[in-house]
Order: structure tokens, then sequence, then C-alpha cells
């Protein structure tokens, strides 16, 4: 149960109302409103449901999983921006023919008429969403998930607070006209409080009222913005996770016009189970991470072995996520009876692994490694050998040897071939992207999520089966050996009948290492203990001294016999 002391009951009994206006469920599995409510496919059959992000990682997964799993809903309005080039629409149909969407097309060839993209620019005032499409909206849409954002680190404070922030603001400013809206569904993430070591599931405190940085950053140019950006964000290591704080406070803000759920997702990663085992589609997070060891790129990177590492997977994620806007529109819904009340508060779920089923990132590099080793990616640079430490000098020095000095080998090789360096650029942008995930991979934080496992107890077996959290049912190692093979199938695109011809070239490169070492010991000898007396003194002796012992040890175990 939650560790927050003065909650008092709620009304029907199902949830705990906080002094701090949060909601945590309590246990309801043996209640009578689960049993009662319609399940989560006839929940959605008959709805519109509007969704943000769907041309991004999880937003894909999310509109997939909706249109295979609940046939019966009646249309997902899509909010999508035009991007280099490409109009809304092209963007959508391109999204649709993704092999994401083949085991739908499958089941429903004319699944893509239930979609119906409209043009929005998030960090537009209003959305850029126009009268017409507004009105219609307001009409039609039952639930809204709310998936978009900015997950750069390095992202500008403005430019993330007015797309993680504001544009929150504004969907629910829109959400509030909407006449038939169920329930809102806002994604933030696990590090929106990852300045404290234990996470509850409920809305802290923001670093900073929104509005009033909303308010003094209108005024201020870029460069000052940039200048004070690391005071503001205080003991939060970037911009992304101070901006989700805020949002999830505006969020909170509304919590008494309209029904809410928010999901924590810690790192997400490829897909578990559905639709196909692996599916991964980007470089964030580990995957750019695994891609670069299992190329041969990354040898050493800075990581605690004993820390879990917060992995869930996207299918897990969205399955969640489904449910908790079927629940929050179910049990939150007013009834005839309570017709005057005010939603509740808004319930937060933290979706992650770590409290449940634990991972190291030790044994991630251990699995990445050996899952790379029997698959090896097409055209290694080096044989996968990566090793994690939490010793700064110790990093420094590998990164030395094994990252900047064959780069610069590399390279010279590339300039005497007449063509153009490049690993030391890719190595660059490498130490660049592991020093902003170094934080996450160093320490590590409790999750309480008893609310997911609430969730959980709330739905019936045939949900569970559909809608599948249930973290304890992950195989580590077969979910890794999956993920790896996903980065290869569905990131590179490379095609799985190749992997003889990348063992093959594995191994050309274990004979060029064994050569190259032989050559550098010959080099060695030649430069050092063949020109030098001392060297080639301190050679016998050492030389001398090995005999010796072994000539020890042998008669040892003559007298032993
Ligand atoms: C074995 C060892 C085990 C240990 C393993 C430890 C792992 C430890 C993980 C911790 C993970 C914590 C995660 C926190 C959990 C959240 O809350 S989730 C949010 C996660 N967010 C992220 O991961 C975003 C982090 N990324 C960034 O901030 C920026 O991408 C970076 C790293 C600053 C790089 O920025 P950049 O230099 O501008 O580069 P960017 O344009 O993003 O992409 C670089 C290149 O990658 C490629 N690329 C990138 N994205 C794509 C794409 N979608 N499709 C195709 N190509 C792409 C392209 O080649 C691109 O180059 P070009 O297009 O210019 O040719
Ligand atoms: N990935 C992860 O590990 C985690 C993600 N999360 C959260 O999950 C959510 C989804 O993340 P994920 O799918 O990985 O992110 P992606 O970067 O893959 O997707 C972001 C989505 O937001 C859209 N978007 C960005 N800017 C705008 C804009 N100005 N106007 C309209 N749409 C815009 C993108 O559209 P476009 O294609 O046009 O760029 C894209 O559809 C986010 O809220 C994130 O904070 C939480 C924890 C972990």
């Amino acid at each position: 149960m939650s560790t927050e002391p003065s909650a008092e009951r709620d009304l029907d009994g199902l949830g705990e109302q906080a002094t701090d206006g949060n909601t945590r469920l309590t246990d309801i599995s043996g209640g009578t409103e689960g049993r009662s409510m319609a399940s989560i496919p006839e929940y959605y059959a008959g709805k519109n449901v509007l969704i943000t992000g769907a041309t991004g990682f999880m937003g894909k997964v999310l509109v997939e999983k909706l249109l295979r799993a609940c046939p019966e809903v009646r249309a997902l309005y899509l909010l999508v921006r035009p991007k280099a080039g490409q109009s809304m629409e092209q963007r959508v149909s391109d999204m649709m023919t993704c092999k994401l969407f083949d085991r739908v097309r499958e089941v429903n060839p004319d699944f893509h008429l239930k979609i119906i993209p409209i043009s929005s620019e998030l960090t537009q005032p209003g959305l850029a969403i126009s009268p017409e499409d507004v009105e219609r909206l307001s009409a039609c849409i039952n639930v809204v998930f709310h998936c978009a954002a900015t997950i750069r680190f390095d992202e500008p404070l403005k430019h993330a607070l007015q797309l993680n922030v504001i544009a929150t603001q504004q969907l629910l400013s829109l959400a509030k006209q909407m006449q038939h809206l169920e329930a809102f569904v806002h994604i933030s993430t696990a590090y929106a409080n990852c300045n404290r070591k234990h996470i509850d599931e409920v809305i802290y405190p923001p670093p900073v009222e929104p509005k009033k940085l909303i308010d003094s950053l209108e005024w201020m140019d870029d460069s000052i913005v940039r200048d004070i950006t690391p005071r503001l964000i205080g003991d939060r290591p970037n911009t992304y996770t101070y901006t989700k704080a805020l949002a999830e406070c505006v969020v909170q803000q509304e919590q008494d016009k309209l029904n809410i759920a928010i999901i924590r997702p810690s790192i997400v990663g490829a897909s578990w189970q559905e639709p196909v085992p692996g599916w991964i589609d980007n470089f964030n997070g580990p995957s750019g991470v695994f891609i670069a060891a299992g190329k041969g790129i990354l040898r050493t990177m800075r990581a605690n072995n004993d820390a879990v590492a917060d992995l869930v997977p996207v299918d897990m994620v969205i399955n969640l996520t489904l449910a908790a806007g079927w629940y929050t529109a179910v049990h939150r819904r007013k009834t005839e009876k309570q017709k005057d009340e005010r939603p509740k508060s808004a319930l937060v779920y933290n979706c992650t692994t770590g409290g449940i089923n634990p991972f190291h990132w030790g044994q991630i590099e251990h699995h990445v490694m050996s899952s790379f080793k029997r698959n090896p990616l097409e055209q290694a640079f080096r044989r996968p050998n990566a090793n994690i430490t939490s010793n700064y000098l110790m990093n420094q020095y590998w990164i030395l040897v094994s990252h900047k000095f064959p780069a610069l080998i590399y390279d010279f090789v590339l300039r005497l071939s007449g063509q153009k360096p490049q690993m030391m650029r890719i190595f660059n942008r490498l130490h660049k992207a592991i020093g902003l995930l170094e934080y996450f991979s160093s320490q590590d934080w409790e999750w309480n999520s008893e609310n997911m496992s609430m969730l959980m107890g709330q739905l019936t077996p045939e949900d569970r089966r559909t809608f599948n959290f249930d973290v304890r049912q992950l195989n580590w190692p077969e979910y890794i050996e999956n993920y790896c093979i996903g980065t290869k199938k569905y990131v590179l695109n490379e095609d799985m009948s190749d992997i003889p011809a990348a063992r093959q070239h594995l191994k050309k490169l274990r004979n060029i290492r064994y050569t190259f070492n032989t050559l550098l010991v010959v080099f060695i000898w030649r430069v050092f203990i063949a020109r030098s007396q001392m060297a080639r003194n301190i050679w016998y002796f050492v030389v001398s001294l090995c005999f010796k012992f072994l000539s020890y040890f042998r008669a040892s175990s003559t007298i032993t016999k």
C-alpha cells in the first residue's frame, strides 16, 4: 500500500484520497464494480479515440494494438504534423504500410478506414488545429491518449517547455471542450522525478509553478535561457525530465474537470511479444547502445553492473495504457446517481519492472554481447566486446585504447585510400550520446508500482491475456535476445539470412586481431628487446625465472605421484 500516511477512504471504496490530492488504488480485486465493468474491447467498441504522437515509437504500437485488439473501435483521430516535405496524410499512409501493421492488415485489410489524420503542429497556438476540426473533435472524442513529446535529452529548455508543457496545457483545454470525453491518458516518464530515490504513484510538487516559468521564459532570448537552464533544472539531469515533471503538474491542475490517468514508463524497449517479439524502430535509450556494441564500435561505457536496468517492453506499456484508459473511463464515469460529482483525482501508474522482476546492467551487458555473437550484425567494425564499468578512470583509459586509438588507425587507413575519414566523428557522436545516458545507467531508483498491480486485478482473465502487462512473466535473457535481433531486423533492416556471412566476417575480424596482436609483440620485441642490452637482460631474467618455476612444479608433482 501507499507509503503516504494520511489517506482517507474514497467514496466507493475503490481508491484512496490522500491529503496531497493524489489518488491510489486500494485492493479492489474482490470488489463488485470490477466484475460488472465491460471488458476492454467492449468498452472501446464504438468509441472515437484521439491520439497525439501516433507517428512516434509508442504511438504506433498504441494505434496498432487498439485496431487489432479492439476491432470495434469506431475511429482513431491522429494529430499529425507535416514533416520533411511530406503531408500529414502521406506520413500516416506511410506509417500504415510499416511491418508493424502486418498482423492487423491480415485480420482487417481495411483498417486504414478507421484512421483519421488531423493536421496539428503542437508547438503552435491552438495546436494549429483548424476551427472545423476543433468542432469535430469536440463533438465526438471519447478518449484521449497524449503521447507526443520531445524526448531528446539535449533539447533547449524553451522548446522542451513549448512541446512537453504548453502543448499539454492546450490539449487539456481542447479536452475540456469535448462533450463526450470519458478519459484523458497522459504519458509521462518514470524519470520525471529522478531527483528522488523512492518514487510513489503520486504527483510531486513541481520544481517551479509552470505558469510562472512559461511567463518568464516568454520574454527571454534563447541565449539567456541557455545560460540559466542548469540553475533551473537543478538536480534533474536534463530538460526532458524537468519539463515532463512540469507537464504532470499541468495535468494535475485539471483533475477536477477531467477523468485523468498518468502513465509513467521507465526505459521503454523493444516489444516483448506483440505484434512481433523484438519490434523496435529507433536508436533511443538502450537501443542505440546495443547497436553500437553489436557493431563492435562501443567497447566501454560508464554504468553500474549492479544497478537495476529498469527496462519495460513497449507492448506491456501500451497494454497498461489501454487498460488504464478503460479503467479511468468505466470506473470514473459519472453514474446517474453521481451526476453532480466531480471526477476523482488523477491516478498515476508507475510502469516499471525493477521492483517486481529486477535485472541488472551487468546482466544486460552479458546477454547483449552473447546475443550479438550468435546473431551478428552485418559489417561489424570489430568483434562485439563491450564492458561496462562504474570506474571513471578505467572508462577513460578504455575510451583512449579501444575507441580513440582504433578510430585514429581506421581514419588513417581511409585517408591513405583516398576516402573521407569518419570513424572519429562517429565516436564523438557516440560519446555525446552515452554521456547523456550514463546518469540513468549509473544509479538505480525504487518505484512503487502498486496501481499497476491493482489494475491487473481489475481485468477479466481474457483481458489479462490480451492486454498483458504482468512484468513477472518477462524472461530477461529471451527478451534481450529478441531485442538484439529486433534492432538488426527492424532498425538496421538487415536480413536474417545474412547471418552466416556476418559470422564469417566476425571470424575474419578475430583473425585480424590475432595477427595484429602478434605483429605488435614482434614489433615490441624488435624495438625494445632486440635493441637494448638492459631490456635483453630483463627478458632473459624473466624467461629463466619462468623456467625455474616450471621445473619446480614439475619436480613437486613427480614427488606427490
Ligand atoms: C552493452 C551495454 C549495456 C549497457 C547499456 C546502458 C544503456 C543505458 C540506457 C539508459 C536509457 C535511459 C533512458 C531514460 C528513459 C526515458 O525517459 S526515455 C527517453 C529516451 N530518450 C532518449 O533516449 C533520447 C536520447 N537522445 C538524444 O537526446 C539525442 O538523440 C542525442 C543522443 C543527444 C543525439 O543527438 P544528435 O547528435 O543530434 O543525433 P540524432 O539526430 O538524434 O541522431 C544521430 C544519428 O542516429 C541515427 N538515428 C537516430 N534516430 C534514428 C531513427 N529513428 N531512425 C534511423 N536513424 C536514427 C541517425 O543515423 C542519426 O544521424 P543522421 O540522421 O544525422 O545521419
Ligand atoms: N521512449 C521511451 O523510452 C520513453 C518514452 N516516454 C514517453 O512516451 C511518450 C512517447 O515517446 P516515444 O514514442 O518514445 O517518442 P517519439 O520521439 O518516438 O515520438 C514522439 C511523437 O511526438 C510527436 N511530436 C513531436 N513534436 C511534435 C509537434 N511539434 N507537433 C506534433 N507532434 C509532435 C512526434 O511526431 P513527428 O513524427 O511528427 O516528429 C512523434 O509522433 C513521450 O511522452 C515520452 O515522454 C516515457 C518513458 C520512456
